[in-house]
């Protein structure tokens, strides 16, 4: 599906990325953990071309590096930001009208709409006003609109009470039965649910590859990686652990 090879990135005249290798499954949800400030949201940028990387990046196949960005969006990669990207002086309909494909415009709206009814129900309400859960919703539905082969999600729960964490975790549970999906999240109750394989990065290398459920089934090495330990990555105490994964470690 997604390979990245010995992929470098440098940014302000320093090096971010030292030469990451992963594979992204071809289906299903891959995480890529690791402490703040490691290189994750640069691995998925690289991806879409908002840096400038070497080394290999392919889809099925076919070089990424060197592609613009809408390019890269074309050959079916979906990518919803840490700061969600909506337009908050927009309504919801707005928003998800600027995102329609050309063909098909109103072939998405019902799965979107059928997976976050509340976004048919606030249609004309301006994107600001929603609640973090709510503009997250709107964010993943608006990439939802397009047929895409892949889905990067930077840290989609990040700042959402564990109730809303939940509620789109679920909601991302479903998308990744038909799209795969590279997942950038600290909340590893998360993680837990949703990711088969994780990717741990450390200072712009990869530390970890392996099946998720290995890495959290030992909590010395999952402590040592992330700076959390297992025993908080349940859903009542799963703020907690993203609290110090965020504060304590970087
Ligand atoms: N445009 C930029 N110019 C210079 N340095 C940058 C730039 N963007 C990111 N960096 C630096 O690159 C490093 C990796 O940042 P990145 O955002 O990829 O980390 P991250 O793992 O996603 O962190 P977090 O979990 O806090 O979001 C950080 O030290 C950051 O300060």
């Amino acid at each position: 599906m997604l390979e990245l090879e010995d992929v470098r990135v440098r940014l302000g005249g320093s090096a971010i990325l030292h030469g990451v290798s992963f594979t992204v499954a071809a289906a299903g949800v891959t995480a890529l953990l690791g402490r703040n400030g490691v290189g994750k949201t640069t691995t998925a940028k690289s991806v879409l071309g908002l840096y400038p990387a070497t080394g290999s990046i392919r889809l099925d196949g076919r070089e990424l590096i060197g592609l613009p960005t809408h390019a890269v969006a074309r050959l079916g990669i979906g990518y919803v930001p840490e700061d969600r990207g909506v337009f908050a002086g927009l309504t919801v309909a707005e928003n998800l009208r600027l995102a329609e494909p050309r063909e098909q415009p109103k072939a998405g709206y019902p799965r979107v709409y059928e997976l976050f009814p509340v976004l048919e129900a606030r249609a004309a309400q301006p994107a600001g006003t929603l609640s973090g859960g709510e503009q997250q919703m709107l964010a993943i539905g608006r990439i939802l609109l397009r047929r895409n082969r892949l889905l990067v999600v930077d840290e989609p729960t990040k700042g959402l009470s564990p109730k809303v964490a939940a509620e789109v975790a679920r909601a991302l549970k479903e998308v990744a039965e038909t799209v795969p999906v590279l997942l950038i999240e600290q909340n590893l109750s998360v993680v837990r649910t949703l990711a088969g394989q994780a990717v741990v990065l450390d200072t712009g290398r990869v530390a970890h590859r392996g099946a998720t459920r290995d890495l959290l089934a030992d909590p010395a090495r999952t402590n040592a990686l992330l700076g959390v330990s297992t025993a908080r990555a349940d859903p009542v105490r799963a703020d907690t652990a993203r609290a110090d994964a965020r504060g304590g470690t970087a």
